[in-house]
């Protein structure tokens, strides 16, 4: 493997008392895409939230780019280059594309809020970068033609697109897709494994990514970590983790 980006070493979650996550670990190669599977309930999102700081897990530590953290705060994660898109839609329904993908751009603000307020000085050429920014985040995931479409009246599948467009305008270097393809039909969801690709491979960006679709998955993934029941039960490239008699058992329901 090359050099980790990320690395989990013993994470244990529970909510008051019972175990979403058991001592799990693995590490994500800096440049690869990884996806992570597993039955309903099996801890993914739960996983993803303590990668990107919103659950402060009670055991283990999160190597990212080789500094040790028990938790960071969701923002000080956005910081280091961590984004990340939701399983529901989490955009701002009433406002256009562009000025939802702008608000991805909010860290890269380099004027001061003082500077902003009025749009004196530095913050008026700003505010002109950070469009321009935007714009090629929307060029590059084809969405020139609603750019300045209402988000609450596009289709499910472009809202997702949008979604992706707005973590992708953070320019981050790890980026978690909880279920981008959910609820998609075969059309948008091979638009969407290609926008993923693509990011992948133009940026380097490195990407988690949930998926129920075994299909998507072994088809875009460089590496499959497969939970059930908050334990880990399989980790490796697609083909081996296809061959594990473990996650065959999870998922043909054999133990369950
Ligand atoms: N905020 C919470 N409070 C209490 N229990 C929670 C919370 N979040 C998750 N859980 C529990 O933790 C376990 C793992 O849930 P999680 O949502 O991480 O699974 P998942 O693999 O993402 O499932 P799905 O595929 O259905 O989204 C479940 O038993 C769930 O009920």
């Amino acid at each position: 493997m090359s050099r980790p980006l990320l690395e989990l070493e013993h994470i244990s979650l529970a909510f008051k008392g019972v175990k979403a996550i058991s001592d799990i670990g693995f590490a994500v190669a800096d440049g690869e895409i990884c996806a992570l599977i597993g039955p309903n309930g099996a801890g993914k999102s739960s996983l993803l939230n303590v990668i990107n700081g919103v659950y402060r897990p009670q055991e283990g530590l999160i190597r990212f780019e080789r500094v040790a953290r028990r938790h960071m705060r969701p923002h000080r994660a956005a910081e280091l280059g961590i984004a990340r898109t939701f399983q529901n839609i989490a955009l701002f329904k009433g406002m256009s594309v562009l000025d939802n993908v702008l608000t991805g751009r909010n860290l890269k603000r380099r004027s001061s809020w003082i500077e902003q307020a009025p749009r004196i000085g530095r913050a008026a050429g700003e505010d002109d970068r950070q469009r321009a920014a935007a714009e090629r985040v929307i060029e590059f995931l084809r969405l020139q033609p609603w750019r300045d479409a209402i988000v609450g009246r596009l289709p499910y599948g472009l809202q997702k697109r949008v979604e992706l467009a707005r973590a992708l305008a953070a320019e981050p270097r790890l980026l978690l897709l909880d279920e981008p393809m959910a609820g998609m039909n075969a059309e948008e969801k091979q638009a969407m494994s290609r926008f993923i690709v693509e990011t992948n491979r133009e940026f380097g960006t490195t990407v988690v990514l949930i998926e129920h679709d075994i299909g998507v998955v072994m088809g875009i993934s460089d590496h499959v970590v497969v939970l059930d029941y908050g334990r880990k039960i399989g980790d490796g490239a697609p083909d081996e983790v296809r061959r594990n008699p473990e996650v065959i058992a999870a998922y043909l329901g054999t133990r369950h």
